[in-house]
């Protein structure tokens, strides 16, 4: 299987920020591959790089084979892009926005309009074709970018938080539309998300970024079994820094999270509890709160970085005007 997108040492940087620090990875023809982090994680840059809306500071990206900063029309020919801010023309009907990007592609006459139907039936909105786009709900409008960005037939789509802010339902039936992308034409898809359900229903392999870099990359499932069967959370009264750490041999990693809480990651919750509360007491900790549940990739974050996934969404990070080509 060959390889859609080939991204080596890559580093963006604006002024004081590095937005992508040294990030390399290899994405397969035909897999569904995610950057999963928080806001400000570098996602966006990464992918306005590979779409060549972006100059990297160095380092080198190839997509479907062209170099982005040498080839920057080579590669625009073969990518679809899906933005995390919508650029229809809401004065437009659906219709009308899927004829325009066509034209830009190059289509036209009778091939045009049947891909222009047959993509709004594949997103379910065939009936809509002549409405004005100012009248779509969020999703609707997601569902007629997402059929325009496949207009023109690209082997390689790129997805910028392509559910940000929509409603649970809808972000399954796109979730639904990905996969059949991929399943029906073989596209090779990338997309960024700091959704973890996401990335774990949708991608074959993930890469986890923070700040600008990759903190591990793989199989959702890979990264979380590697973890152990279980994590326990253990609150403790009165934690001092360093943060105490529980070592045994059935304890595969031990971490501080937050002020006064460790993560341990374990094979079975229910034989390493009895040993962990005896350890603890001879350490002189005071448990005040115990949980535990089988790891998701918010553990596999929190183990990477000591902190929630859920909680870095707050942090924010500067958003830069939206761009158009
Ligand atoms: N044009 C710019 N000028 C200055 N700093 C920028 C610019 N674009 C991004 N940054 C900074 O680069 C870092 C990475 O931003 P980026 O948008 O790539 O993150 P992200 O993971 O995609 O998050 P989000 O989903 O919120 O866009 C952030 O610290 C951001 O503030």
């Amino acid at each position: 299987m060959g390889e859609a997108i080939v991204v080596e040492d890559l580093v963006k940087k604006f002024k004081d920020v590095t937005a992508v620090d040294h990030v390399s990875f290899r994405v397969k023809s035909g897999e569904i591959y995610g950057l999963l982090g928080p806001n400000g994680a570098g996602k966006t840059t990464t992918i306005h790089i590979l779409t060549t809306l972006l100059r990297p500071t160095s380092g080198k990206a190839l997509v479907a084979g062209f170099d982005v900063v040498k080839q920057p029309h080579e590669v625009r020919k073969h990518i679809g892009i899906v933005f995390q801010d919508p650029s229809l023309d809401n004065q437009l009907t659906a219709y009308d926005n899927m004829y325009i990007h066509g034209r830009l592609y190059g289509l036209s006459g009778e091939e045009l309009k049947r891909r222009i139907y047959e993509l709004l039936d594949f997103v379910e909105l065939k009936q809509y074709a002549n409405k004005l786009v100012r009248y779509f709900s969020g999703g609707m409008r997601r569902r007629l970018e997402i059929a325009r960005s496949l207009l023109h037939e690209p082997e390689i789509l790129f997805l910028d938080e392509p559910t940000i802010g929509l409603d649970p339902q809808t972000r399954v039936k796109i979730w639904d539309y990905i996969m059949a992308i991929k399943r029906e034409h073989g596209t090779t898809i990338l997309l960024t998300t700091h959704y973890m359900d996401e990335a774990d229903q949708l991608c074959e392999r993930i890469a986890i970024m923070d700040h600008g870099k990759i903190k591990a990359e793989g199989p959702p499932e890979e990264l979380k079994s590697k973890l152990g069967g279980e994590v326990i959370y253990l609150k403790l009264d009165g934690y001092q820094a360093p943060a105490p750490c529980i070592e045994a041999d059935f304890v595969e990693s031990c971490k501080p999270v937050g002020r006064d809480t460790i993560q341990l990651a374990v094979r079975s919750a229910s034989t390493a509890l009895p040993r962990i509360f005896e350890l603890a007491n001879v350490m002189g900790l005071r448990i005040v709160e115990v949980t535990y549940r089988r790891p998701t990739l918010n553990e596999v974050f929190i183990n990477l970085t000591g902190r929630e996934l859920r909680d870095s969404l707050e942090e924010g990070g500067f958003r830069p005007p939206h761009r158009r080509w």
